[in-house]
């Protein structure tokens, strides 16, 4: 069995899932103790029934008895030890299966979650390495039993006679051949129900996750139909594999016993074995026929396996397609950033950039303003920043130095985000020291996707999370849109006490009231910084930002109407 010691598994693992947990003694030999209990059982039966027919000494038949006796308890103590430490093995595998492919998932880059669906993954993770765990748990140590009887009758067949075994071989093309042709079939079958179950749970998953929406559009009966449909091809395909698994275990052939009954009971008459023999054999024989089923009947299951093992290396050994973190760690960081002539555009639509050779400069103890219209690239950059993804080219440089060069965990908490979705996680019960926090009171959990807390409650947990850092450079994309105004005070009055600290800061926002303070505008439009300059400066050249906030006074764009925009000063 590869499954212990290196090597890889069904189809292919990297060692280390399987080095440690190794059976303390080799499988191999236990399993043959078992096994070769159970085969002696024909070879003193047919002692018996020659001792019955010619009569013996009667110390051979009780001599038989105690044997067998001795023999049933041996085999079965060792199969039970031999299934205990077996079960105990693959359980630890299994969890360590899964945990590797979800931490090698954890590692890809955010376009990866963008080009799968999340009932995609986590089917990977979760159906696909239950599958596998399923057949390595229970189907695979089948397979090593039967396979183990097949061969262990095998020789002892010859052994009682050759001119049976023979005879007994010629059906056998038929046992091994159809498993062959039926397993392709099958394997492909499995492959296809694993797939529609993914897109079933991926129905259920974007069901649930949009629920509002569902219910305000009344749609649950549309959902449910949906769902349904997706039921019903996952119910087709399941009954196709049936039908192949079925058709594979047909070849237990009644024939083949009929037949060596006939022919071994013409060998008896003929004198060339005893009856005794006849019965050996035929005990052998069908011992063997039932190996032969199993190994039939288990080898669909780890063709089945083989699919979902498939996909779950697949994962496994993809490496991220960004380059992996650097090792840069300094004591000390300035917090002085550059974006150099950055052009980019998203992996899935590469022949539209979105930003288009977009330069600009956080300089420590300065508050930097992005504003632009929406869809203008402005969360792209920050995802950039973030090292989401990689500019095709251009440059990110802190403090001189190439992002790509900063340690993971220091980049991040150097440079975090304050954005919702940074707050849609767990948090701790006392998320902040930060007072605007106080009144907003998250509860400690915030449901799935910060479904329990309202909008400024998530940008009150996203700004504090950001700040709790204590950052070097702070980046905040659209944070203080929903906070009340006592709020959104508050955190103005901790930005710009963290600017006299040296601290950076990048000020996204469409609400342009926001932004009036800051050192320096830049108008970011279709991916190109247009203009930049103060607030005066650009107002005076009444270009971009005065279109916008002329707009905004004019309570043109979105959600302007409610946010009146003083020209003049916060
Ligand atoms: N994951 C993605 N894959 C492909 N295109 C994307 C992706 N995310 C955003 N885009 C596209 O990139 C462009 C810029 O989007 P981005 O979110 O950066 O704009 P924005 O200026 O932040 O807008 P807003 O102010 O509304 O947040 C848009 O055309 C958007 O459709």
């Amino acid at each position: 069995m590869e499954g212990c010691g290196g090597g890889r598994g069904l189809h292919g693992v990297r060692d280390s899932t399987w080095d440690s947990p190794c059976l303390p003694w080799p499988p191999g030999l236990s399993l043959g103790h078992s096994v070769a209990g159970d085969m002696a059982f024909p070879y003193y039966l047919g002692r018996m029934t020659d001792w019955i027919i010619n009569e013996d000494d009667p110390s051979v038949f009780i001599r038989a008895v105690w044997d067998m006796s001795l023999l049933a308890i041996g085999s079965a103590v060792t199969k039970f030890i031999c299934d205990v430490v077996y079960k105990e093995t693959m359980n630890r595998i299994h969890m360590r299966i899964q945990s590797q492919v979800f931490s090698s998932v954890l590692h890809q880059e955010i376009s990866f979650f963008h080009a799968n669906r999340t009932g995609d993954i986590t089917s990977r993770v979760t159906v696909d390495t239950d599958t596998v765990s399923e057949v390595l748990s229970e189907k695979l140590n089948l397979l090593m039993w039967c396979g183990m009887r097949g061969v262990f009758l095998y020789s002892l067949m010859v052994q009682v006679s050759l001119r049976l075994v023979l005879f007994t071989t010629m059906g056998l093309p038929v046992i091994l051949l159809v498993p062959k042709l039926s397993g392709k079939f099958h394997q492909n079958l499995a492959k296809q129900v694993q797939e529609s179950l993914a897109k079933a749970n991926e129905v259920a998953v974007e069901t649930f996750q949009a629920m509002p929406t569902v219910r305000s559009f009344a749609n649950e009966e549309g959902a449910t139909q949906h769902y349904g449909q997706r039921l019903q091809e996952t119910y087709r395909l399941n009954k196709q594999e049936a039908a192949a698994y079925a058709a594979s275990m047909w070849t237990n052939s009644l024939a083949l016993k009929v037949g060596i009954l006939c022919y071994g009971g013409w060998l008896v008459a003929a004198g060339d074995i005893s009856t005794g023999d006849l019965v050996t054999f035929v005990l052998y024989a069908t011992n063997f026929s039932t190996a032969m089923e199993g190994l039939l009947s288990t080898y669909p299951s780890v063709q089945k396996a083989m699919g979902s093992s498939e996909k779950i290396f697949e994962y496994m050994e993809r490496m991220p397609q960004i380059s992996p973190p650097g090792t840069l760690a300094p004591p000390a960081l300035r917090g002085h950033l550059q974006v150099q002539d950055v052009w980019f555009s998203y992996p899935s639509r590469e022949d539209t950039p979105v930003l288009k050779g977009v330069s600009l400069e956080l300089h420590p103890g300065e508050v930097t303003a992005l504003v632009g219209p929406s869809g203008a690239g402005k969360t792209t950059l920050v995802a950039l920043l973030e090292r989401f993804y990689e500019p095709q080219h251009g440059r990110l440089l802190l403090d001189g130095r190439d992002l790509r060069d900063y340690e993971h965990h220091y980049l991040h908490s150097k440079v975090p985000p304050a954005t919702p979705a940074s707050s849609n996680h767990k948090i701790p019960p006392d998320p902040s020291p930060c007072d605007f926090i106080t009144p907003l009171s998250p509860p400690p959990d915030v449901g799935e996707m910060g479904g329990q807390i309202s909008g400024g409650q998530r940008q009150g947990v996203a700004i504090a999370r950001a700040l709790l850092r204590n950052p070097r450079v702070l980046i905040l994309d659209d944070a203080t849109s929903a906070l009340d105004t006592e709020s959104q005070l508050q955190v103005e009055k901790e930005i710009y006490e963290g600017v006299r600290a040296g601290r950076s800061v990048l000020l996204i926002a469409h609400r342009l009231s926001a932004v009036e303070r800051a050192d320096r505008i830049l108008v970011l439009e279709d991916g190109e910084i247009r203009e930049q300059g103060t607030h005066w400066e650009l107002l005076a050249c009444q270009g971009s930002y005065w279109h916008l906030v002329q707009k905004q006074l004019n309570g043109d764009e979105e959600g302007s109407s409610r946010d009146s925009v003083e020209v003049g000063g916060l």
